[in-house]
């Protein structure tokens, strides 16, 4: 339980039933050290509402310290790859790593739980009751949180229950408000907590990474218009905020081997979009068992989703000799970035999951690349003798 009302919700669904209940609340961060504060991470406020809850539901419940996990498992890994340049989800690699890793370890050793032992969260996602799990999308859509589950291993997914998962938030809240749980009222949860304010993520980050300038260059005139501090501070897709230029310039590339960012003008530049993207690392919850016409020449036919905040793609999947996956949009999409992880469905049903190495744009469609480089090339020129 995480002091939000989806995990209150979800052991208040299982208390009414004939399970032997123990909560967990699991610290992940511990910033005492640096700053001498938890600021942003208000453990203590959460630990104390999942007490209060667990009290007014009469079941027991601790706390365990997974910071240092947490540092190894998910953070250090996630700032080598900000470092190198390409975008991780921690989030994403947290579930996998820690929630149903690092803590499901400890379970039956510290406790005497027995391993068949169930594991609920109150994440909107459901399980289907065939032979084998498969993990399906919630019956909220706008809260489905399958993506994020989408690394688990079968064995995890196996042992896990999503007792919110066929309810919508407002009813979430509706049952926590009935039941009189502290938690009911709570806001919502804001991605990782110990970055603090929104957007000072890169702030955030300076703190571990060292600064690394390299140039911010025009991809059609191929001029420096500034100066970086690192690749990390750009994602693909964002505004890169270049002062004096005639039209505002988004980033569409990063050249990692030389250190640099391209920029191009306009949010719809046709190198802004991809038709298809190339990603490594397969995670398939069934394990032994990828989806069926992959590896035809075909392809098979699925939908793909590469962040949590987007409705999901038709697409046509193939996958290479090496293992790496090819998935192809029917309509091309902007702003993907290599290191994200891009996740499958096969309509409801959530396939697993990989990490993006490339976006391509190739054969452009919608729009004749070339003239539009040439186009947009003398329009830009036009405007900005001085680029
Ligand atoms: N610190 C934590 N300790 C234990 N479980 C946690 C913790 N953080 C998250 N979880 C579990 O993972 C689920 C999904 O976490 P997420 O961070 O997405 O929160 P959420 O969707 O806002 O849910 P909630 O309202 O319960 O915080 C939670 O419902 C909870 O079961």
């Amino acid at each position: 339980m995480s002091g939000g009302v989806d995990s209150s919700v979800a052991a208040k669904l299982l208390a009414e039933q004939d399970y032997n209940l123990s909560a967990i609340f699991m610290r992940n961060w511990d910033t005492r050290d640096e700053s001498g504060t938890d600021k942003g991470c208000e453990w203590e406020k959460d630990w104390q509402d999942v007490q209060q809850v667990c009290r007014t539901l009469d079941i027991p419940c601790r706390m365990i310290d997974l910071s240092r996990e947490y540092w190894n498992r998910v953070f250090e890994p996630s700032l080598r790859l900000w470092e190198s340049g390409v975008t991780p989800n921690p989030d994403v690699w947290c579930n996998k790593e820690i929630k149903f890793g690092a803590l499901l370890d400890r379970l039956p050793h510290s406790e005497s739980i027995p391993e068949e032992a169930w594991f609920a969260t109150g994440h909107y996602a459901r399980k289907s009751t065939g032979p084998r799990a498969k993990l399906l999308r919630a019956v909220d859509r706008h809260k489905d949180q399958t993506y994020y589950l989408s690394s688990l291993s079968e064995a995890s997914l196996d042992r896990a229950l999503f007792p919110i998962g066929g309810f919508t938030k407002p009813e979430v809240r509706e049952i926590a408000r009935k039941h009189n749980l502290v938690t009911a009222e709570r806001p919502e949860s804001m991605g990782l907590c110990f970055v603090g304010e929104k957007g000072k993520f890169r702030d955030f980050l300076d703190q571990y990474i060292p600064p690394k300038p390299g140039p911010i260059v025009d991809l059609l005139t191929d001029k420096t218009l500034g100066e970086h501090h690192g690749l990390w501070t750009y994602t693909i897709g964002e505004n890169a905020r270049i002062s004096g230029m005639p039209m505002k310039m988004f980033v569409s590339r990063k050249d990692i081997a030389n250190n640099r960012v391209y920029v191009v003008p306009g949010t719809d530049h046709i190198d802004l979009w991809a038709t298809s993207i190339r990603a490594t690392g397969w995670s398939w919850i069934w394990a032994d068992s990828p989806p069926i016409g992959i590896s035809q020449p075909a392809g098979t036919r699925l939908r793909a989703k590469f962040r949590h905040k987007m409705g999901d793609i038709p697409c046509t999947v193939r996958r290479r000799a090496d293992g790496d996956v090819i998935i192809t949009f029917d309509d091309p999409r902007k702003a993907v970035s290599p290191g994200q992880v891009v996740a499958l469905w096969d309509a409801d049903w959530c396939l697993g999951c990989g990490t993006i190495v490339e976006g391509k744009n190739d054969p452009p469609q919608s729009l004749d690349y070339t003239q539009d480089y040439q186009k947009a090339n003398i329009a830009y020129t036009q405007e900005s003798p001085n680029p």
